[in-house]
């Protein structure tokens, strides 16, 4: 067996993704590789999506995420996206079945190069979330940051994409948020046993609003696909817009949107947007020690 595989460097609105071809193999992305790649600044990331070959019939790959600080997540929009657009440009196949520890996703890609994926049903229960209190209702939990009679973010809306998220609502522009200051004080809260995606999100109209996340295992990211479903989701839970919206994510680059539809016929979340590769070359899985396509050199970390 070979010691490295071909990966690919892409983004999803700038979310910064390794795909990592697994297929064929026994062996994973260690942690320390993850750790080890992200440190490098050519190829630092916030999720690596390692596609593995199908577990269970019917699917087209099992996707192992790890996020950049070497944890597991359950989901990826963005990555998803970007798995989609590789085994599209590789096969010539439109639609695609993945198996995650969180499930199965169904995904194609359209004729204009935007991709939908089904990221499944959002799940409310707290002790599936999970939060470590019990809330009859997540849409707004007692959960606040700053002064308790001027709170500067309070009652987030708690959900899991499968992977747990909390929606803080905003009249300001996200942007206008020292995120990165109080994301780690949100993201390791008590109230999140493990961990949770924290997301700013400002409703802009009936069918529109802004977000800004600061990921677990990852930080302050350009964009987060199951944050942004999470949001879409949470506006149209708590009444703030419809079932049908386009998400701004506030601090993409070129500022780009993501369309996100929760599907009243079966609850299923729906997101379509860009993928975009960049480079490609080959990694060690166990070291994280890399090339780029084209040069011989393997790149000291
Ligand atoms: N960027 C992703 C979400 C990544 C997972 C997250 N950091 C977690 O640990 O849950 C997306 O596009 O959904």
């Amino acid at each position: 067996m070979s010691a490295t595989v071909e990966f690919a460097r892409m983004n999803g609105l700038g979310n910064k993704i390794l795909v990592v071809d697994m297929r064929g193999r026994p062996d994973k992305v260690t942690p320390a590789a993850a750790v080890a790649l992200n440190a490098d600044p050519q190829t630092e990331f916030d999720q690596i999506m390692a596609v593995h070959d199908p577990k269970a019939e019917g699917t087209d790959a099992f996707i192992d995420i790890l996020n950049s600080d070497g944890s597991k997540a359950q989901a990826c929009g963005n990555g998803t996206r970007c798995v989609v657009q590789a085994l599209a440009a590789e096969t010539g196949r439109k639609a695609f079945t993945f198996q995650t520890v969180a499930g199965i996703l169904y995904a194609v890609e359209h004729d204009d190069g935007t991709i939908s994926v089904d990221m499944g049903k959002p799940v409310f229960e707290w002790n599936r979330i999970p939060l470590a209190e019990e809330f009859h209702d997540t849409s707004r939990i007692e959960l606040q940051l700053g002064p308790i009679d001027n709170p500067v973010l309070h009652s987030p809306s708690a959900m899991s994409m499968g992977n747990p998220h909390a929606i803080f609502w905003v009249d300001k522009d996200v942007m206008s948020y020292d995120l990165a200051r109080f994301g780690p004080l949100l993201e390791n809260h008590p109230m999140f046993p493990e961990r949770a995606n924290i997301t700013l999100a400002q409703v802009t109209s009936p069918t529109s609003l802004t977000t800004r996340t600061w990921e677990r295992g990852a930080g302050l990211t350009l964009a987060c696909g199951s944050a942004a479903c999470s949001a879409a989701v949470s506006a149209a839970r708590t009444g703030r817009t419809g079932r049908k919206v386009t998400i701004n994510v506030a601090s993409a680059k070129p500022s780009a949107t993501l369309s996100i539809e929760w599907r009243e016929r079966d609850d299923h979340v729906i997101m379509t947007g860009p993928a975009e590769w960049e480079w490609s070359g080959r990694l060690d899985p166990s070291t994280g020690l890399w090339s780029r396509d084209g040069t011989q050199e393997v790149e000291a970390q």
